[in-house]
């Protein structure tokens, strides 16, 4: 690159090398053009008022790209389906959700494009639930000039990733919830699980198919289970009867039924005593009774995961580790916290 002093007349669309400044109030002093402006008509007049007549200016050389184009290419190669974003301010674009959804990420790409000189992006966590309108990440060039080899090789890396990031959005499932227990089948206390597991996943946009009822009987549960597939159940919650007593049958019933358990033990707490099978393609989840004391519990980290589509493996149980403890707040605040990171490495 190269800097020149020119004239303000011959100055527009030319690239300001240095701040114009103009005091403000008791002579502190405001920004009024920044370096890196690109000047344009009705800036002259401005200049001229602030009683400047000359200019530093920027030549670019070839294979150079300014800031706030680079920013803005970097922007466009990241975002996917459900992305969009603004115009560069100081070559910094934020992106943000065109609908609401579930954030994802290509960490391998993302890792990627911030190892390459001179730029950044920066996202929020993997598999987070995000609101239309959220912002999910912002992009910047370091210098004020990019060497263009270097906006190629993001490109490349977000093309061949598909992209950086996306939302993708939540699916209508149909859920079916089968409550256990004798003593809420038999009528002797008024069932609190099924309300607390419809509450969670209406805000999705997802359908409860039916809440049945079923004793602690291993053999009837999986009749239960059996039923709800026919029905058409694209989910399946069996609540309670997830622990050591003799009557908690609800893991024999899940596996009576003929579906594969991935994994019976979550590493989280609240939700240690969890369990995930599928039979077939229908997600089986056994949901110990914390789901219903606890305001947030492994329910809530897998949830959002089936609801737009994904299988969950063992091994995405197993990275829940990391982050699985609830700090038990006076005030929950997730999903503002640590707990769940682990869901982010999927
Ligand atoms: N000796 C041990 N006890 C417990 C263990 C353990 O490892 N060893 N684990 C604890 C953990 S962790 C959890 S979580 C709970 C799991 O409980 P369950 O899923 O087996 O729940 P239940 O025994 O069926 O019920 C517990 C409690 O909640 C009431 N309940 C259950 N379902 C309903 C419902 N639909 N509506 C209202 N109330 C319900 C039930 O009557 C019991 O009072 O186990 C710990 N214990
Ligand atoms: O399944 Mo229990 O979480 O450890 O409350």
């Amino acid at each position: 690159m190269r800097t020149q002093i020119i004239k303000i007349e011959d100055a527009v669309g030319k690239i300001l090398y240095h701040d114009i400044t103009k005091i403000v109030k008791d002579g502190f002093k405001g920004a009024a053009f920044k370096k890196g402006h690109i000047i344009q008509p009705q800036d002259i007049q401005q200049f001229l008022n602030l009683g400047k007549e000359h200019v530093y200016v920027l030549e670019l050389e070839p294979g150079e790209i300014h800031e706030d184009e680079a920013g803005s290419r970097l922007a466009k190669a990241a975002a996917g389906d459900g992305v969009t974003f603004s115009q560069p301010r100081e070559s910094k674009v934020n992106l943000f959700a065109g609908q609401a959804g579930l954030l994802k990420i290509n960490l391998e790409a993302l890792e990627a494009v911030n190892d390459l000189p001179d730029v950044i992006l920066s996202t929020l966590p993997n598999n987070t639930v995000v609101k239309e309108g959220e912002m999910l990440a912002g992009t910047k060039v370091i210098p004020l000039v990019v060497q263009e080899e270097v906006l190629l090789e993001a490109e490349k890396i977000a093309a061949e990733a598909g992209s950086i990031i996306k939302v993708l959005p939540f699916l209508e499932k149909k859920i079916s919830i089968i409550i256990t227990g004798n003593e809420v089948y038999k009528g002797r206390i008024k069932d609190a699980f099924g309300p607390v597991l419809s509450e969670k996943i209406l805000p999705y946009g997802s359908k409860v198919l039916e809440v049945d009822y079923a004793p602690d009987d291993a053999d009837v549960i999986a009749e239960k289970i059996i039923l709800s597939v026919e029905k058409g159940a694209d989910i399946i919650l069996v609540s309670g009867g997830m622990s050591v007593d003799p009557d908690d049958v609800t893991p024999l019933g899940i596996r009576l039924s003929g579906a594969e358990i991935v994994k019976y033990g979550s590493p989280v707490l609240p939700g240690a005593m969890f369990l995930m099978a599928y039979r077939g393609n229908v997600a089986v989840l056994g949901m110990p009774a914390c789901g219903m004391y606890f305001r947030t519990t492994v329910l809530d980290l897998l949830l959002p995961l089936l609801l737009v589509g994904e299988r969950i493996s063992r091994r995405d149980i197993v990275k829940l580790a990391h982050g699985g403890l609830c700090r038990s707040c006076p005030r929950c605040r997730y999903p503002n916290c640590t707990f769940g990171i682990g869901v982010s490495q999927k």
